[in-house]
């Protein structure tokens, strides 16, 4: 069946349909990853986005659950040059227009993917359709026009309620705005006990987990349409450790003071180098955004940059210069690759495990009675923190369900 994708400025491509016949519009942006066509489908940061490979065969190893970034994709289309319905791996469950058809997908092959990565260079993100229909390319264009653009995709990704996957070492909430399954992977892997909350959670709710650290986690759109997101971010900054990924790097930004612009056409491949700037040194980085914080909007706030992209000279990272908080706009957790910046986990346990020892009451010595005498609040606090952990161990809030890393 012949399926049309048009962009919003009238360039039209005709293909070949896949997965489901259903007519849907999203931004279109260009991934080029060679391989992760699975983990690019299924993460939930695409959340409304028709997107297109600049690798031009894809499908060849079919599909598997296991690789999936969340329980479904949310992706509003996928337009490849071409799709391959054998695939040939021992992995592989079923192919890609099986599972495209399962969530209602559209999927577009045969076309010049070249030319449209091209255009969305050249003019930047634009937003486009994908039909099979017979309508006028006119009338496709008044549709696209008449289509409002999202602003709601946390709330559609996010989970409704709060779950479980249980580690003995620190115990880490994560905020999740969408979060892909490898994040919790990766705390998961070093013992963490994983508590993933609604986007939706207050400050306050967050600390009745009683957490050692927080995880903000990736996520779809403009982070500004989650004011709410910012405030709890504001809150939490210098209260609890917090690494933010992503969305979560954006919003920690926000939160912090500063300003965020979206990208001409984003970063989206598993290959953008990042220098670190306190040693010099590049990291190979899987990215998927097309918001950047802007440097300029930095000097006013208690943040300095810790990486930056080499490509463009974008900020690729930041830490806060007195509170235990960092963040990084590319993906430490990335699947199929690379592990560059993976130890960015080990890091952010160790700041926990810091900030957590310059808390410990105080315990020997000679100085135990005159130290006594002058606790501090954040010892008191610290204290205080211990006592609910134990209480909170008995009677945890309401979780929705608890997991093993394995079920996602
Ligand atoms: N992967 C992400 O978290 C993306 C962040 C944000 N939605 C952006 O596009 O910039």
């Amino acid at each position: 069946m012949k399926a049309r994708l048009i962009l919003e400025d009238g360039t039209l491509f005709t293909g070949i349909s896949f997965g489901s016949d259903k007519q849907m519009t999203g931004e279109v942006v260009f991934n080029t990853g060679i391989t992760g066509y699975q983990e690019v489908l299924s993460d939930p940061s695409y959340c409304g986005q028709i997107v297109t490979m600049t690798q031009p065969l894809i499908g060849n190893y079919g599909i598997n659950r296991e690789d999936f970034e969340a329980i479904r994709p949310w992706i509003h289309g996928f337009a490849v040059r071409r799709h391959e319905t054998a695939p040939s791996n021992w992995r592989s469950e079923y192919d890609l227009g099986t599972l495209l058809k399962e969530y209602d997908i559209p999927g577009i092959s045969d076309i010049d993917t070249r030319m449209l990565t091209r255009r969305l260079r050249n003019r930047g993100t634009l937003r486009g359709l994908i039909t099979t229909g017979s309508a006028s390319t006119e009338e496709l264009l008044e549709q696209l026009k008449a289509t409002a653009t999202l602003h709601d995709q946390v709330n559609q990704v996010s989970t409704p309620r709060a779950y479980r996957v249980p580690g003995n070492k620190q115990r880490v909430v994560v905020i999740d705005y969408g979060s892909k399954s490898g994040i919790v992977r990766e705390l998961g892997d070093r013992g963490c006990d994983v508590i993933v909350v609604p986007h939706t959670s207050s400050a306050e709710e967050i600390n009745r987990h009683n957490p050692d650290g927080v995880l903000l986690s990736n996520g779809p759109g403009d982070p500004k349409d989650v004011p709410q997101a910012i405030q709890t971010v504001r809150e939490l900054i210098g209260q609890l450790p917090l690494f933010g990924i992503c969305l979560g790097h954006q919003l920690f930004a926000l939160a912090s003071g500063a300003d965020t612009t979206k990208l001409k056409f984003g970063h989206r491949g598993s290959n953008h180098p990042v220098k670190e700037v306190a040693s010099g040194r590049c990291l190979i980085t899987s990215q998927n955004h097309s918001y950047s914080v802007l440097e300029e909007t930095l000097d006013d706030t208690d943040l300095e940059i810790t990486h930056i992209n080499n490509n463009d000279g974008s900020v690729e990272g930041l830490k806060h210069k007195s509170a235990p908080a960092f963040s990084v706009q590319f993906h430490p957790e990335a699947a199929p690759g690379p592990t560059d910046s993976n130890r960015l986990f080990d890091e952010f346990l160790q700041m926990i495990d810091e900030f957590k020892a310059s808390r410990a009451p105080f315990v020997s010595s000679t100085t135990k009675s005159r130290e006594a005498a002058s606790m501090t609040g954040a010892r008191t606090v610290a204290s205080h923190q211990q006592a609910k952990r134990q209480e909170a161990d008995v009677a945890t809030p309401p979780m929705e369900k608890v997991l093993a890393p394995s079920a996602f």
